[in-house]
């Protein structure tokens, strides 16, 4: 596909690192305050896979994706990727947040180009074509030339998604992306997430609180206890891909898999009905 830039986009280019493998082990964190959230937590993801963290409010999963990406330190364990101590600069991290975070006075196409300019990734031509093609991929390199605002909440997500996998990382973290957006647009925004996850193949750590998503999405979802816990239980999501809205919510796996997580939260904040 040629664009009013002259640059091809969407397929042109298919560099991928290999996809990460994460392991949490035994990690301890309290906040300088005293709050204690993990004790002797550990986690481990294959390459590849994509794990859903699911829990109710405050049970420390934004706090565990700061120590993912490195931004806070465990006071003890260890947090490698590929074997190597995470640090927030590694090349292999990338990151998801609920709010699009994009700068309003560069054009869509000038922030997904912003990180690869940040980290004197390539030549100036080489940048905007691996920008078009993300935004092609998902599916707005037409709206290159707009500035953020001109775009709704669930296309400002979808460029800080292109933003993100621009960056080509082995792991990508997902904070909640699409908490913030209506039902329709946060479903067809779990489609796409799949979608591109299938073709990109990087290990994903996706955070929510919405058991219906973790489902869809996940190969494996990691039910955690309110802080200081660790994890409550796993599911391993036994539902074939490739997974549309239309077909995979309707089938009676996808209901008892509804049913059984919603006991587990329900376990988990009935017995710490004192601490929400
Ligand atoms: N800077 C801080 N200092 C002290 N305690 C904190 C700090 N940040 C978070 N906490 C506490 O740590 C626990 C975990 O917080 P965290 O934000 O990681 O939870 P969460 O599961 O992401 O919650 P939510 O879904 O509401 O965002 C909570 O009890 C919270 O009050």
């Amino acid at each position: 596909m040629t664009n009013h830039h002259g640059l091809t986009g969407a397929h042109s280019q298919a560099v991928q690192r290999p996809a990460a493998a994460l392991s949490v082990d035994s990690i301890n964190f309290s906040y300088p305050n005293g709050h204690e959230v993990f004790r002797a937590f550990s986690l481990h993801a294959k390459p590849g896979e994509f794990i859903v963290l699911l829990g109710p409010s405050g049970c420390g999963k934004t706090t565990l994706l700061n120590l993912l990406s490195g931004f806070q330190k465990p006071a003890s364990g260890t947090i490698t990727i590929n074997g190597a101590p995470v640090r927030p600069e590694m090349p292999e991290l990338g990151y998801v947040f609920q709010s699009p975070q994009l700068f309003p006075w560069l054009s869509v196409l000038e922030n997904v180009r912003f990180g690869l300019r940040m980290q004197n990734r390539l030549n100036a031509k080489e940048q905007t074509e691996k920008a078009l093609h993300y935004l092609a991929l998902v599916g707005l390199d037409q709206a290159a030339d707009k500035l953020p605002y001109q775009l709704s909440g669930g296309m400002q997500q979808r460029v800080s998604l292109a933003r993100a996998l621009a960056l080509e990382p082995a792991l990508l973290l997902m904070d909640e992306p699409f908490a913030a957006l209506d039902a329709i647009t946060r479903n067809n925004l779990n489609e796409e997430t799949l979608r591109l996850w299938s073709e990109l193949g990087q290990t994903v750590v996706f955070i929510t609180h919405d058991i219906d998503e973790a489902i869809f999405l996940a190969d494996r979802v990691v039910v955690l206890e309110i802080a200081p816990g660790g994890i409550h239980s796993e599911l391993a999501i036994d539902i074939s891909r490739p997974r549309t809205n239309l077909d995979t919510r309707k089938l009676p796996r996808f209901v008892e898999y509804r049913t059984a997580l919603m006991e587990e939260i329900s376990d988990v904040v009935h017995a710490n009905l004192s601490v929400l």
